[in-house]
């Protein structure tokens, strides 16, 4: 459904992407991981066609994202931190994207049931908790029944109950057969919903592989545990 070509990025002297090539088919949940700073929202941000890659080739459905940008209304996504015009209130946020988005389909609104949004409508962007606004950036995300929901630490900042809801949201939205590409450095949340492990560090792609083929090579059940032992050993040979 995604593919991704040689892809390279630079800031600078700094090399964010160093020749990524990825693909992701349809119905996968994939677990985008790595240190800090080795380029994971980078490369979400190149599928979406907010940073432009100096060098490589992304296709969405076959197509390249370059020519058309129309490909952008099929994924729904959830920012590390959501930028809103500070002054509106939620329910005007959510209706401005309803009217910029012009969607043809019915809406998803679970999240907004869910996360309880009526007492929350009349409240301006810029006096909402972080959690509160990871919630509206979360609901913002599904809205739209999008087929790709691209994933950046949708957990960060909320609490347990608002945690569960979304991942509750998440699976059902995995069995539907979505895409769905998730960073999270909050690994033990990822254990149930993630099919597959794309390891990230200074901007190269160290593997992409199963989860269940991870499991079986560290010995562990756990994905924190599988890849804190990667991480430790700093060794990808053995297990490439
Ligand atoms: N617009 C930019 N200008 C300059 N450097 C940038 C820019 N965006 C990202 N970088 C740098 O590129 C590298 C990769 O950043 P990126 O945000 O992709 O990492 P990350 O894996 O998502 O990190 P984290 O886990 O902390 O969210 C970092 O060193 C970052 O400082």
């Amino acid at each position: 459904m995604i593919s991704a070509t040689n892809i390279s990025k630079q800031f600078g002297k700094l090399m964010a992407l160093d020749n990524i090539s990825v693909t992701y088919p349809a119905g996968e949940c994939i677990a985008l991981i790595g240190p800090n700073g080795s380029g994971k929202t980078t490369f979400i941000k190149s599928i979406l066609g907010m940073v432009v890659p100096d060098s490589g080739k992304i296709l969405f459905k076959g197509k390249d994202i370059a020519h058309d940008c129309h490909y952008r209304s099929d994924i729904g996504y959830m920012p590390q931190i959501g930028r809103y015009p500070e002054n509106m209130t939620v329910g005007q946020v959510l209706e401005m994207m309803k009217d910029i988005r012009n969607h043809r389909g019915s809406l998803d609104d679970d999240l907004i049931n869910d996360f309880n949004f009526k007492s929350l409508l009349n409240k301006r962007m810029r006096t909402l908790s972080g959690g509160t606004r990871q919630k509206v950036s979360a609901a913002l995300a599904f809205m739209f029944n999008p087929e790709v929901l691209i994933l950046d630490e949708p957990t960060a900042g909320l609490d347990p109950v608002a945690s569960e809801i979304l991942k509750q949201k998440i699976v059902r939205e995995k069995e539907k057969g979505k895409l769905i590409l998730i960073t999270s450095h909050v690994l033990s949340e990822l254990d149930d919903i993630v099919t597959q492990v794309m390891y990230m560090q200074d901007g190269k792609m160290m593997f992409y592989k199963p989860f269940d083929l991870l499991q079986f090579e560290t010995g562990e059940n756990k994905l924190s545990k599988a890849i804190a032992m990667i991480m430790q050993q700093n060794q990808f040979s053995d297990i490439l």
